[in-house]
């Protein structure tokens, strides 16, 4: 039975859920559901808070979890990253009143506020500057109205809070974050159907189906613009001199990759939405 770690509440735990129960999961039935066993999957569920989870995966006792990679690396976990998951994403930022401070090495000897004091105390040791850090558990951004931090590092997503805090970014992108897949050398084999089912909801949210048919001498030009994965499937329709083409496009350049096969001679240009995907 594979155990798997789910975030319980914050940013991540909606999408998460839906991911799963896209990838034929049970999926949580109610926000108070700590623990959950779907059997038909020889799966268990536990639903725990994101900055929990990789504890829990690093120590062994749960075999795969989904984290956002800033509290991966926050804490003193042994469990690594087995691949982004392509939600929750955000930058890991320093901000403080404006004009305070420009660069990251003014921060010599100042009060940085934080709820990730493992990564910065890691940023400052590589960087070699020497701060007091300042441990929250959140709301970070009123620590310097506060008074008890002269700038702080938290997660930044629109930048609203920190706008609304009267506070402005400086200094580096110290990490750039998003929800994760994480596991342990030892386990993450067994959880090769998880990650493969991951994977397929993925490509399904990201690709479409496009067919088109085209003049069998444009082929070449054809494909060019719409390679797939492996490699497109080419038919011949019954007129000898045109080919049927179905490929795999990024619902991003639908419309450009239409436009410029419509301009090498692709007629009968159809896209259909990818319901699920196995890769
Ligand atoms: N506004 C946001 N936009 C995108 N991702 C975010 C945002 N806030 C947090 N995250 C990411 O979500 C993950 C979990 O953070 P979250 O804020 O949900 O947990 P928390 O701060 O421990 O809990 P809570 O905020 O409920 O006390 C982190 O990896 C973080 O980078
Ligand atoms: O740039 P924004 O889009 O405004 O998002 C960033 C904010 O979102 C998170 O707060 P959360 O709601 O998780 O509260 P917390 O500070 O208590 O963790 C994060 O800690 C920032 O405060
Ligand atoms: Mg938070």
């Amino acid at each position: 039975m594979l155990r798997i770690a789910v975030p319980n509440k914050g940013m991540l735990a909606q999408t998460a859920n839906a991911m799963l129960i896209e990838a034929g999961y049970r999926g949580r039935r109610n926000d108070r559901e700590l623990v959950a066993l779907d059997p038909e999957n020889e799966v268990e569920f536990f639903y725990i808070r994101p900055r929990d989870i990789a504890t829990y995966v690093g120590e062994g006792v749960l075999d795969i979890g989904i984290t956002g990679r800033d509290m991966l690396l926050d804490s003193q976990s042994k469990a690594h990253e087995v691949r982004a998951l392509d939600f929750g994403d955000s930058t890991f930022r320093f901000a403080a009143r404006p004009g305070a401070f420009n660069t990251v090495s003014d921060l010599e000897g100042k009060r940085i506020a934080t709820s990730y004091t493992g990564l910065l105390a890691r940023y400052f040791e590589d960087a070699g500057i020497s701060a007091e850090l300042i441990k929250l558990d959140g709301a970070v951004e009123s620590a310097i109205q506060l008074g008890v931090a002269d700038a702080v590092a938290d997660v930044v997503s629109t930048g609203n809070t920190l706008r609304q805090a009267g506070l402005e970014i400086f200094g580096p992108v110290i990490l750039d974050s998003t929800a994760i897949l994480i596991s342990t050398p030892e386990k993450v084999d067994a959880a090769a159907t998880l990650i493969k089912r991951l994977e397929g909801v993925l490509v399904a949210q990201k690709y479409s189906i496009m067919d088109y048919d085209i003049p069998a001498d444009r082929l070449d030009a054809a494909i060019a613009l719409t390679p797939g994965f492996q490699s497109p499937t080419v038919s011949q329709l019954h007129d000898k001199e045109w080919c049927a083409v179905r490929s795999l496009v990024p619902i991003r350049d639908l419309n450009r990759v239409m436009d410029d096969l419509s301009g090498v001679g692709a007629r009968a240009i159809l896209v259909t939405a990818l319901q699920a995907a196995r890769m």
